[in-house]
């Protein structure tokens, strides 16, 4: 009756996203991790009160703030026993960075083990919260005595690298105006992650390269109309092609922001606005440049019947995967609509950055 382990990971993950701390357990210990986004003034208080608190940063975020990231990927910032929220958010959040440059020093953990505090970025990296978890040691019987959920770190971290299984619930026919024999089919992960969605036009053989679109979903750009970026003309001209063809494949998977979603997104065009491009943004939230996991669309298509794909991107990266999946792509079909003086200069870091194709 009690919750397995991919349950309770995501009870983790909406307990941070509440402000709530989990309580993390392997081979080196145990420690409280809490976000640094959403954790009150109060719950801080009595989080320092507990021990030698750590706040553990991406080492991208630590290459921003010029904290030394002695783990590699990670950097542990020691948190002064008196600490405030501010200094904490000062921290994670990049925002203030150009008006309050002065963070420094910042003296950072060196040796030991710092799996428990990698773990604890990833849980926040998946609550879509900044990538920003404090951690402190406590005893083998905090989690039950406090009523917070509990992790075994060793199987945990596995789990989440792995790829959800998916489950379809349901398909029902949607006329579109782009084409009137589409079919929605609804996906749901395992892990209790958000639902993907494809949209079938058509009756495309199986047998035979299916016309395949990868969309990540945009709610500025698919559904608010924003000229920052090209989601919107994509969205269009990939159904209104499928429709012209009398069928292909769209999924529409739950990656809003490459990965980091929408608060996190919007957090990155506020630094855009400061200046900084996409991928800079990214990298000062502690975000790497795409978060998104591409084997997704390759399982859908699977789970669809699909082996093969005319694949309508610019982006190399998702082609590469869908090989490296299984899924074979037949043919590049290029996508190249929606440009404006809006988003010359994110398309151009696109193609100078990330490589995409136009
Ligand atoms: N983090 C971040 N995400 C963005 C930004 N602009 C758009 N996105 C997201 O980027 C995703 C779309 O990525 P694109 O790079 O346009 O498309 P792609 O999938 O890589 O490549 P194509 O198949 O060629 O379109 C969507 O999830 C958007 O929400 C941004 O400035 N920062
Ligand atoms: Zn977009």
């Amino acid at each position: 009756m009690g919750p397995d382990l991919n349950e309770t990971l995501a009870r983790a993950r909406g307990d941070l996203r509440m402000g709530v701390p989990v309580v993390l357990s392997g081979a080196i210990g145990t420690v409280l991790v809490a976000a640094a986004e959403t954790l009150p003034a109060a719950r801080l208080t009595e989080v320092l009160a507990l021990g030698s608190c750590d706040l553990a940063l991406t080492d991208r975020r630590a290459e921003t703030l010029k904290a030394r990231a002695y783990d590699g990927d990670l950097a542990r910032v020691i948190v002064p026993n008196d600490a405030s929220m501010a200094w904490v958010h000062g921290l994670a959040d990049p925002s203030e960075d150009l008006s309050q440059p002065l963070k420094g020093p910042l003296a950072t953990r060196r040796g030991g083990d710092a799996n428990l505090h990698r773990l604890g970025i990833a849980l926040c990296k998946a609550a879509r919260l900044l990538p920003a978890a404090l951690v402190v040691p406590v005893n083998a019987g905090f989690a039950g005595e406090n009523g917070l959920v509990e992790i075994v770190a060793e199987a945990a971290a596995p789990l989440m690298a792995a790829l959800p299984a998916l489950d379809h619930v349901v398909s029902a026919r949607v006329p579109l105006r782009a084409a009137e024999n589409a079919r929605l089919h609804i996906f749901r992960p395992a892990d209790g992650s958000d639902e993907h969605y494809a949209i079938e036009i058509g009756r495309p053989d199986r047998a035979k390269p299916v016309l395949a679109r990868l969309h990540s979903a945009c709610f500025t750009g698919d559904l608010l109309g924003s000229l920052k970026c090209d989601c919107g003309p994509q969205l269009n001209a990939a159904l209104a092609q499928m429709g012209q063809e009398g069928e292909g494949v769209l999924l529409y998977l739950q990656q809003e922001g490459r990965g980091i979603g929408l608060a996190n997104k919007m957090r990155a065009y506020a630094l855009q606005d400061q200046g900084f491009d996409t991928v800079e943004a990214n990298h000062r939230l502690g975000f790497e440049d795409d978060e998104r996991d591409f084997r997704l669309g390759a399982q859908i298509l699977g789970k669809l019947g699909f082996g093969a794909v005319r694949l309508m991107t610019n982006n190399p990266a998702k082609i590469a995967m869908m090989d490296a999946s299984g899924i074979k792509v037949t043919e590049r079909v290029p996508l190249k609509v929606g440009h404006s003086a809006h988003n010359a200069r994110y398309l151009a870091v696109k193609a100078e950055k990330s490589g995409h194709l136009f």
